[in-house]
């Protein structure tokens, strides 16, 4: 069985509000998707990564990311599409992977995940198929429509969703392929699984593995990274 991940970087990064795209802007002394890269290209169990970025920033994330950083398990880039959904489905299309390989899927920017959350996630979707790495909410959330609250879910049996999402790639493949027939946009690639009735578990991740959406996400990322607790390199 082998190990791929893909690490959609296809995002415009609207709500970071940056005239660069956020996927390359520094992070202490490299690029957000550098750190990203570096938790797969480093990690033992890992055999083939493939990058989606934007179709006309290919060669330039080659060059000014894969290449400047030696990245060495790389092995494509690949064109992403409008939505997430679309960038992740590329990518699994591009993927050399055989249907009971593992397939990571990784935000590219998240560059904080500890190691011991990827090793999880390997192992639960070998043993389930699919599995969402992810923590317990901490505040309560609240249901509101129109301004006005409709509902307080149980906290208790509410998650944060972060990535990696792990899946066999004969699962997560059909998954895609499904719902672009059917019409069906998630935000994440566990509810494409999800939706068919099939088994996903979810397993403790961390919560400095943040998604770097908005400008406070980055002074966050800088604070964990600069602390003996960032698990970035
Ligand atoms: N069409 C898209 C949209 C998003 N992503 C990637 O999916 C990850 C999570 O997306 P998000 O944080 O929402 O990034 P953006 O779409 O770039 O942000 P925004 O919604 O603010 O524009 C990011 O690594 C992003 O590059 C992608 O590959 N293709
Ligand atoms: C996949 C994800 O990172 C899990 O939290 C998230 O759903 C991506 O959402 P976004 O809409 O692209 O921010």
């Amino acid at each position: 069985m082998k190990v791929y991940v893909l690490v959609p970087a296809a995002g415009l990064g609207r709500r970071m509000g940056a005239s660069l795209n956020k996927q390359y802007l520094t992070l202490a002394d490299r690029p957000i998707l550098a750190h990203t890269l570096a938790l797969f290209d480093g990690h033992p169990r890992v055999d083939g990564i493939y990058v989606i970025s934007p179709a006309d920033e290919v060669p330039f994330c080659r060059r000014e990311v894969v290449e400047r950083y030696g990245f060495v398990k790389v092995l494509g880039l690949v064109a992403g599409g409008a939505e997430r959904q679309d960038s992740v489905r590329n990518g699994l299309r591009a993927c050399a992977a055989e249907a009971e390989d593992i397939v990571l899927i990784h935000d590219g920017v998240r560059p904080l995940c500890p190691p011991v959350c990827i090793d999880t996630a390997i192992d639960t979707a070998s043993r389930v198929g699919a599995c969402v790495v992810g923590v317990p909410v901490k505040d309560t959330i609240k249901e509101v429509e129109g301004g006005m609250i409709q509902g307080t879910p149980q906290r208790q049996r509410l998650w944060q969703a972060q990535t990696p999402q792990a899946f066999r790639y004969g699962l997560i493949r059909d998954a895609h392929e499904r719902a672009l027939a059917e019409g069906w946009l998630g935000t994440d690639d566990a509810s494409l699984v999800e939706r068919l009735g099939l088994p996903v578990a979810m397993v403790t991740g961390d919560y400095r593995n943040i998604k770097i959406t908005t400008p406070e996400d980055l002074l966050l990322a800088r604070a964990f990274l600069a602390s003996s607790e960032g698990t970035a390199r």
